[in-house]
């Protein structure tokens, strides 16, 4: 399934947000979102999950016209996994989960063997199921969100959409979620805070700048010296990893880089 952003601008509070965003997120493929705080990730992400109503653009997920089609027709299509998972009432985490399911049911439709099966399954995943019967709202930040993912899971999305999906989550649960999105085989737009883990798992990133897409293409062309310099205002040096062979980031420090360039200076006088 295939999503196009068509210069989507989002204003909030008469603020511009989003600035005429274009992208597209190919069948099969992991694009992931990046970026500093606050320069409009989410906000784009909501916009296509319909939580705010872009002022301009269109989103097109496999031909169907996101903002005009209803809620329903696109829960049937895309997972969301989104920044904040708090709830006003409580439920078991099994009943969390079982929300997945309802775009597929109609009104009063009873819960199916096949939905209690996916139920299971979801939760199996993410190492959730032995806390089933738990309070959802009892739960660390961790365990919600991987409850939130088994829910998307649950849902058999054909696209997910997912705000920090490792946000919480220790070491073994980041690489496991990661991996196991990965292995879905479905299009995935992650916004993501982990430069490294970002490279090891996109296919393709766009890197957002104040509302703008500052740049995009294969991570090692995105994750340059020069551009997390002009974006994130740090200086890193970028390294293959000797054990992975992946991209890996090293950050400096504002001190050690003054030290460092005053090193280099008396070296070259
Ligand atoms: N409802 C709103 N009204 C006014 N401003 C808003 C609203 N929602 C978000 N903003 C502002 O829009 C900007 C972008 O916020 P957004 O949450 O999209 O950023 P982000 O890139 O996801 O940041 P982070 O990495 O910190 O999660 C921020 O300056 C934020 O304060």
């Amino acid at each position: 399934m295939r999503l196009d952003v068509n210069d989507v601008s989002v204003t909030l509070a008469r603020a511009d947000i989003v600035k005429s965003v274009s992208l597209r997120v190919e069948d099969g493929r992991f694009v992931g979102l990046i970026g500093p705080n606050g320069c409009g990730k989410s906000t784009l992400l909501k916009s296509i999950y319909k939580v705010v109503r872009p002022s301009a653009g269109g989103v097109i997920l496999d031909g169907t016209d996101v903002l005009r089609a209803s809620p329903k027709t696109v829960a049937r299509m895309m997972g969301v996994v989104g920044q904040f998972n708090e709830l006003s009432f409580d439920f078991t985490v099994r009943e969390m989960v079982l929300m997945g399911r309802t775009p597929h049911k109609k009104l009063l439709d009873a819960d199916s063997a096949e939905d209690e099966r996916l139920v299971e399954e979801a939760l199996l995943t993410v190492g959730m199921l032995p806390m089933a019967g738990r309070s959802f709202l009892s739960l660390s930040g961790g365990e919600k969100q991987r409850v939130v993912l088994a829910r998307a899971l649950a849902q058999q999305p054909r696209f997910l959409v997912l705000d920090e999906p490792t946000n919480h989550l220790d070491i073994k649960y980041q690489l496991q979620i990661l991996s196991l999105v990965k292995s879905l085989g479905i299009g995935v737009l992650a916004a993501l805070h982990d430069l490294e883990l970002a490279a090891a798992y996109c296919d393709h990133l766009y890197l957002v700048k104040q509302g703008r897409i500052y740049a995009e293409g294969p991570p090692r062309s995105v994750l340059t010296r020069e551009i997390i310099s002009e974006v994130f205002e740090v200086d890193c040096q970028i390294y293959e990893n000797p054990v992975t062979g992946g991209l890996g980031i090293a950050y400096l420090e504002s001190g050690r880089v003054a030290a460092s360039e005053a090193a280099a200076a008396r070296t070259r006088s």
